[in-house]
């Protein structure tokens, strides 16, 4: 089957249309860093406000695990989505609830509501079916069709990611329809030599998709917090650095499939180590299997690749035909540890063919550090989305969607 488009959805005018977008954004103390996700939200939401659509745009924004913590608050989000469209956005401070229901009524065609952050109710990423489809029923409540624009969360099996669309006549935003058209190059007999970068936080995540891209991609090379992981597993001590030891057998097993199929894995040979998790914690660099050799000793934290790795790591990259990026690979939201993120993403510009950047942060790095946009060959919204769209798996957000 196909996707179903927002054509499939008929006349829209003084209709209630739920859009369910990614507007995780970064924020510190509650301005936004990087709006890219909002911004990537408006092209479908312009449609529908000239369609004559009365929109209810929900979202989630961190992961806030059920409670109403301030600072995931959507709020600042909804401010800086209108002065994007340059028209008034409302915002309903409860997802659910009289006054939200009040609010949606209130809408005219062509106006905006924002819902406060979906994770503020545990329902909204809960294990239960049940309990899911209690949130789902009550938000599907609130429109008369559904629009699943999120692509960085159709990985997810969440209420208004996989429920909602169910129960509504649903369809995808452009937004996914161009992510997925872009992710299809790489899927559909990429270019050689093929080659995916992985780094970031979401570790346990994350480690997960390899199994599935050893036999797809030639190199494969990690940086960020999940090389300590690898390097743990490979007997080397990483101080206070990231680390998941419940994973160690599986990446072992990792390391051995990359050798048996000639998948060159690529893991640093050196690392920066710092005294803490500070943006001007003291810091060294030193070899990858002596992160404790530091004056910090077992309190040594490592926060980015070093230089020797990210020259390596360059060339590869360089030197590739496809490469899809996700991950920074380092702490770059301290300038102290951002040099290996930004070597990576220089690389990545010079790629003579198809260079994807992917995820939240790893498209916030890469503007933070002075790139723009269009140096890149597609900036993905979606990290853990894209791998896993391109492990080949089916995404519970786009399965009911028709994909
Ligand atoms: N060595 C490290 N230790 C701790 N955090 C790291 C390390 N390297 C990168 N990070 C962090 O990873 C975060 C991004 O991870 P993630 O959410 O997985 O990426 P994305 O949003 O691009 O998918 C950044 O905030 C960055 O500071
Ligand atoms: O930031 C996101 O994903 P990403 O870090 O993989 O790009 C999405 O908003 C999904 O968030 P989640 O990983 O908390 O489900």
């Amino acid at each position: 089957m196909a996707l179903r488009t927002l054509e499939s959805l008929g006349d829209l005018a003084g209709r209630r249309v739920i859009v369910r977008c990614d507007l995780n954004v970064p924020l510190k103390d509650g301005v936004i860093t990087d709006d890219g996700r909002v911004r990537a939200s408006l092209g479908t939401l312009r449609t529908l406000i000239e369609a004559g659509a009365r929109v209810v745009v929900i979202s989630h924004l961190g992961r806030p695990d059920g409670e109403a913590k301030p600072e995931y608050s959507l709020a600042p989000v909804a401010t800086r989505l209108g002065e994007l469209l340059g028209a008034a956005v409302a915002f309903a401070p409860e997802t659910t609830g009289e006054a939200t229901t009040s609010a949606v009524e209130a809408l005219s065609d062509g106006e905006v509501l924002v819902l406060e952050n979906l994770r503020y109710q545990a329902a909204e990423t809960s294990k239960s079916d049940e309990e899911r489809t209690a949130f789902a029923e009550q938000l599907a409540a609130l429109g008369d069709a559904f629009v699943s624009d999120g692509f960085g969360v159709v990985h997810r099996k969440q209420a208004s990611v996989f429920d909602l669309p169910q129960l509504l006549p649903s369809a995808a935003g452009t937004l996914i329809e161009t992510e997925l058209r872009v992710l299809d190059r790489l899927t559909e007999n990429p270019e050689r030599p093929y080659t995916v970068v992985l780094g970031g936080s979401k570790v346990s995540d994350k480690l997960g998709v390899i199994e599935h891209l050893l036999p797809r991609v030639d190199n494969l090379l990690i940086g960020g917090g999940m090389l300590f992981t690898f390097l743990k597993a490979q007997g080397h001590a990483v101080g206070k650095s990231l680390l998941e030891e419940d994973q160690l057998d599986r990446v072992r097993g990792y390391v051995r499939d990359a050798e048996a199929r000639g998948v060159r894995l690529i893991l640093p040979t050196d690392v920066v180590v710092a005294s803490g998790f500070a943006p001007d914690a003291e810091h060294a660099t030193v070899a990858a299997e002596s992160i404790e050799s530091t004056s910090f000793g077992s309190d040594g934290i490592g926060l980015d690749i070093g230089p020797e790795t990210a020259a390596a790591f360059a060339d590869v990259i360089a030197s590739s035909k496809t490469v899809f990026w996700n991950g920074p690979m380092g702490v770059f939201e301290f300038d102290a540890f951002a040099a290996g993120t930004r070597v990576v993403a220089d690389a990545l510009t010079r790629v003579d063919g198809l260079g994807v950047v992917g995820g939240g942060d790893s498209a916030s790095a890469v503007r933070a550090l002075g790139f723009d946009d269009e140096q890149f060959g597609h900036i993905s919204t979606g990290g853990g989305a894209s791998l896993e769209f391109l492990e080949g798996k089916s995404l519970p957000g786009l399965e009911v969607l028709g994909w």
